[in-house]
């Protein structure tokens, strides 16, 4: 079990409660969708340091297994059945009595891509929303414009039944004149929310929830911190409550967090754990970049089987694979932070709605996006330490390459992902990945197009 080695270290009294969650072998279910049950009644052990020392972990308050316990108004009931939730996932069972108690109480919260972190916490914003008053209430901030829509997507389904108002607050949505928003629920991207608290567009005196999805990414310090912590700073001091998640907290961030939500309850999983099961890895050995082209083509039948996602380093790698696939008659398209709002938001649609199958794109969707009949995820070029920012270098991100992967194997479906090496540093590079997630990365001859069709069928059975 895994024990924050900041709380550990100051040993101020911190009460340390770990509390192992096996797998429940006589928990039957007569539900369809088996895949997913698994993931509910357990894939992997969480650890949970409470904040109050005094309480008991082991305490049945701090666990729920329906989502009637939580105590929630009937209209949000009614949101979470109506989107086919039938139970929490293991994640929603420790996460939700904590987040939803009273007083509220700061929340850090890791788990795995696709199990379940965004419905616990637009939930919360849902609960803690007064729907009385007609003013922002709930912040939430993520990396990207397409996560911000997808987060807001789920705000809508699960308050479906109440009289909640959203907004946006990203780039090119708002009329440039407008001047006040009186949204209880706003969801966004750092610069351009912090642009809106400014020009008191926001009025932040009644927000009391904050949350930060891929909350490593949004507190890194080479990346999107500065501005999340500028946000932050604007928001009123007393009664706020902060959530942080991601399915990632590398150790450069930890402190940070901590600071960030301070006397937080946390739960937290070990980066072994991190892999979900129901991944596959494989990777090609391409003789060099025109072969990874070529290999990729290849592929092309079975990057169609259900959808599939490729990840390039440049944008420009991005842009000029789709053009030439398309001109050979194939059928993909390019998403990158360099077409415009308007366009992102076309191609993200057509994607989501399976109009397209491969969607060629670069680290801007790396977290968070949520679509199910994605299986298969190919990193085209495996993510490096320095596209996160000048102080990187030429070793892979870890932290990335789960991200990246986990856009496959949503809610306990079955996924496999494919990393393209071509020369003795990217083999090396994809080693150490190998290493740091203590998952075998399995070998597909890319001579042998039936070899590779036969063992990833029987992966995504
Ligand atoms: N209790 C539940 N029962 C059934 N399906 C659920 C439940 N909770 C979440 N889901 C579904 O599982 C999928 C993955 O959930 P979600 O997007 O919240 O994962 P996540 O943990 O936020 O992933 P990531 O780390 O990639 O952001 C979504 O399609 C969501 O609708």
């Amino acid at each position: 079990f895994f024990v924050d080695p900041a709380d550990e270290g100051k040993g101020k009294g911190k009460a340390v409660a770990e509390t192992p969650m096996k797998k429940d072998g006589e928990e039957k279910d007569q539900a369809k969708d088996t895949e997913a049950n698994d993931l509910i009644n357990s894939t992997f052990d969480v650890s949970v340091t409470l904040a109050d020392q005094q309480a008991d972990p082991n305490s049945p308050l701090y666990s729920a297994k329906t989502f009637e316990e939580l105590g929630l108004h009937t209209d949000l009931l009614k949101g979470i059945y109506d989107m086919g939730f039938s139970k929490p996932s293991k994640i929603q069972e420790r996460a939700l009595p904590l987040l939803l108690s009273s007083p509220p109480t700061n929340m850090i919260g890791q788990s795995q891509s696709g199990t379940g972190k965004t419905a616990a916490f637009v939930l919360t914003m849902l609960s803690r929303v007064d729907f009385n008053v007609q003013k922002p209430q709930a912040l939430c901030l993520a990396p990207s414009r397409e996560l911000a829509r997808q987060i807001m997507s789920v705000v809508v389904q699960m308050g479906k039944f109440t009289s909640v108002q959203t907004e946006y607050a990203i780039k090119d949505n708002l009329p440039r004149d407008a001047t006040s928003i009186s949204a209880q629920i706003i969801v966004g991207t750092p610069g351009t929310m912090t642009d809106l608290i400014r020009r008191k567009v926001i009025n932040v005196s009644e927000v009391k929830v904050f949350v930060l999805d891929e909350a490593d990414n949004m507190l890194d310090q080479d990346g999107l911190g500065d501005q999340t912590l500028r946000v932050k700073n604007m928001l009123p001091r007393t009664k706020m409550q902060i959530i942080l998640f991601s399915a990632t907290f590398p150790d450069h961030v930890r402190k940070f967090a901590s600071k960030f939500a301070p006397d937080a309850n946390k739960i937290e999983l070990q980066r072994n754990e991190l892999s979900v099961e129901g991944i596959r890895q494989f990777y090609m050995d391409c003789r060099d970049e025109e072969h990874k082209y070529d290999i990729l083509v290849s592929l092309y039948s079975l990057l169609t089987i259900g959808q599939s996602i490729i990840f390039c380093k440049h944008r420009h790698t991005a842009d000029r694979i789709s053009q030439r696939m398309t001109a050979e008659g194939h059928k993909v398209a390019s998403l990158h932070g360099a077409k415009d709002a308007s366009e992102r938001d076309t191609i993200i649609d057509a994607f989501r709605q399976g109009k397209d199958k491969v969607l060629i794109t670069t680290n801007v969707i790396a977290r968070g996006i949520d679509i199910m009949q994605v299986n298969m995820v190919v990193n085209y070029d495996l993510p490096l330490m320095n596209e996160r920012g000048p102080g990187g270098d030429d070793r892979p991100d870890v932290e990335t390459y789960l991200h990246r992967i986990g856009r496959t194997g949503r809610f306990g479906r079955k996924g496999i992902s494919i990393n393209f090496v071509h020369n003795q540093q990217t083999w090396q590079q994809m080693d150490q990945i190998e290493k740091a997630l203590g998952r075998k990365i399995i070998r597909i001859e890319t001579d042998d197009l039936d070899e590779m069709e036969e063992k990833m069928k029987k992966a995504l059975k």
